[in-house]
């Protein structure tokens, strides 16, 4: 599913210039993948050289690592609400609409994105789409329940498949063990109600259409950023 080397300039640009948003004595949200791996560089190379202190919540096992790398002091949704919180996209229209989960990360993604003040989108452009739906729509699921999720979305029109782990036999298992079943939709003519109605198959925990909710999108680009 990822992308990950190709772009990585883009990326880091991204990441960079988000970076540059973060005050001293934020809370901040660290979302997931190979973009925001940059941002969280970058957070913790300002905290060494600025001397600035901040928190993160981790959206993943793979962001607390990252965020251990660079002495970011970890702190939960129970102590600490969330100033800004910058995050990857694996789709980007122009509504802000987005699809996310490509590292099966959504559902932590979405309830800490949700949560902050304020939400910036990294991106390259490369991620930036006219519509949503080229991508697979991930959503997590009960494993007991993925049958029955599978044929719930395939008659809501989707072709699926339980997403593969790589290098184990069997499912990819997210970090709340469960698995991810990709969908991929014809045409996804309301990413709004589309986000709604998946959520309400039983079975289902969280799925990567995020609507509504973006404050901001930065785009890199192989010699900087622009704003969509
Ligand atoms: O589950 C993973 C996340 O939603 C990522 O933020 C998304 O897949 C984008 O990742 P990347 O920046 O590696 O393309």
């Amino acid at each position: 599913m990822k992308n990950a080397s190709k772009n990585d300039s883009s990326k880091k640009n991204a990441g960079y210039k988000a970076a540059e948003y973060v005050e001293d004595g934020m809370v901040l949200g660290l979302g997931t993948g190979s973009t925001t791996h940059y941002f969280i560089e970058k957070v913790g190379m300002r905290m060494a050289e600025e001397g600035i202190k901040v928190k993160g919540i981790p959206t993943s096992f793979q962001s607390l690592l990252l965020a251990k790398k660079w002495n970011i002091p970890i702190t939960t949704l129970e102590e600490n609400d969330i100033d800004l919180s910058v995050d990857g996209a694996d789709e980007v229209d122009s509504d802000f609409n987005l699809i996310k989960g490509g590292g099966a990360a959504h559902t932590k993604e979405k309830i800490v994105d949700y949560a902050a003040k304020e939400f910036i989108v990294i991106v390259d452009e490369s991620k930036v789409v006219g519509k949503l739906g080229t991508f697979p729509v991930p959503v997590e699921v009960i494993p007991d329940a993925s049958r029955v999720v599978i044929q719930a979305l395939e008659d809501m029109g989707a072709e699926c498949e339980i997403r593969m782990a790589q290098r184990k036999d069997g499912p990819v298992i997210t970090d709340n063990g469960n698995f991810v079943i990709d969908a991929k939709f014809s045409e996804i003519a309301s990413p709004q109600h589309l986000e709604i109605d998946l959520n309400s198959i039983p079975g289902v925990v969280e799925n990567g259409i995020f609507t509504q909710m973006v404050d901001r999108v930065i785009v890199g680009t192989s010699d900087g950023t622009k704003e969509l």
